[in-house]
Parts: structure tokens; C-alpha cells; sequence
């Protein structure tokens, strides 16, 4: 099967597509929307998308995605989350002036954005932004992302484990075309 998630390789929506549907492929998409009219259209067999997370409650507007949609929710498959701070290779944490991810992982990390001092900037996913600073290849920027994300874009841990709690969860619904 197709299994639709919101962002690039390394997301955590990837991470929870690979966790629920081991044997099936991993299909991303630009934003949450795409994905589920991926779903709704035929191209994709389910789609896996975050609606609730531990520390940051409420994904913004996927509720009202769904319920605007003709998919059923058929499972939540709660995905841990851990977030590392990730740069070029070179790159030293004190520089760092700009952190790019997506809003909810920005809102999962206060205490050590807070503690570092930076500009927080968002992204459409935490993949994307680790994608961007390796593209950028800045020594001034750093992204909030996977373990997965630091292998695919070959970027290095600066501080890992950053978020406010270590048993950060998100949970996502599995959706399947009504
Ligand atoms: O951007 C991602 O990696 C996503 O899958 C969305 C998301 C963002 C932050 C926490 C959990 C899921």
C-alpha cells in the first residue's frame, strides 16, 4: 500500500507510517491537506496524520481537516517523539543564531530554544527544515529534527534529546477513504 504523511524523508510522519505500516511505502507530501486529499483521490491506500501531541496539545486545524473530509479514522498509532538540534558538520551550538522546524516541534522545545537564545523560525515540517539548513550549509542555523533527518541530510547532533519531556508523544490518526 501508498501510505500518505505530511512533510519530507525523516519527518516523524514517516517515522509513524514505517512504525504502523512496516511492509508498505511511505508516500510525502508537501502539507497535511495534500496528504489527505492524496487519500480522498485515489493516489494513496491510507494516510497518517498528527492530530495531538503530549506536551503541545492540539495539532492546529487537522480536526477540522478530517471531519471535512470523507475518510474514516480507523487507528491512532501514538509516535515517540524525540528531537535533536541539528547543523553542518563544523557548526558549534554558540553560533547557532536561527532554529528552523515545523510550529508544534518549536512549541515541544521552549526550554532549550528559551535557554539558547535564538530565532525561532517555522518550516512546513521538521524534515523540510533540516533539508533547508543542510541546503544553506550556514554555520549561523540549525533545525529541530529526527534522528532519521541527521542521517538523510547528513547534518550533526549539536544538543540531542531537546524537548521539554522525554516521553514526548504524538499521536496520529490512521485514515482510510469513507
Ligand atoms: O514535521 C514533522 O516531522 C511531522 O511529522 C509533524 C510533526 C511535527 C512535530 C511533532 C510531531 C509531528
Amino acid at each position: 500500500m501508498r501510505i500518505a504523511y505530511g512533510g519530507h524523508p525523516g519527518a516523524f510522519g514517516e517515522l509513524a507510517c514505517l512504525g504502523r505500516f512496516p511492509d508498505d511505502e511511505p508516500i510525502g507530501f508537501d502539507t497535511f491537506r495534500m496528504a489527505c486529499d492524496a487519500l480522498v483521490g485515489g493516489d494513496c491506500d491510507r494516510a497518517v496524520i498528527p492530530f495531538e501531541n503530549s506536551i503541545a496539545g492540539a495539532v492546529p486545524g487537522v480536526e477540522a481537516l478530517i471531519a471535512s473530509l470523507p475518510v474514516t479514522r480507523i487507528d491512532v498509532h501514538p509516535q515517540p517523539v524525540v528531537f535533536h538540534c541539528l547543523a553542518i558538520p563544523g557548526a558549534r551550538l554558540d553560533q547557532i543564531e536561527v532554529v528552523a522546524s515545523h510550529p508544534m516541534a518549536l512549541a515541544e522545545c521552549r526550554h532549550f530554544l528559551s535557554r539558547l537564545g535564538v530565532r525561532e523560525e517555522e518550516a512546513g515540517d521538521t524534515a523540510g527544515a533540516a533539508s533547508e539548513v543542510a541546503a544553506a550549509g550556514s554555520l549561523t542555523r540549525a533545525a529541530l529534527a529526527s534522528t532519521r533527518a541527521a542521517e538523510l541530510y547528513r547534518l550533526e547532533v549539536l544538543a540531542a534529546d531537546v524537548q521539554d519531556s522525554a516521553d514526548n508523544v504524538t499521536y496520529f490518526a490512521v485514515l482510510e477513504r469513507a
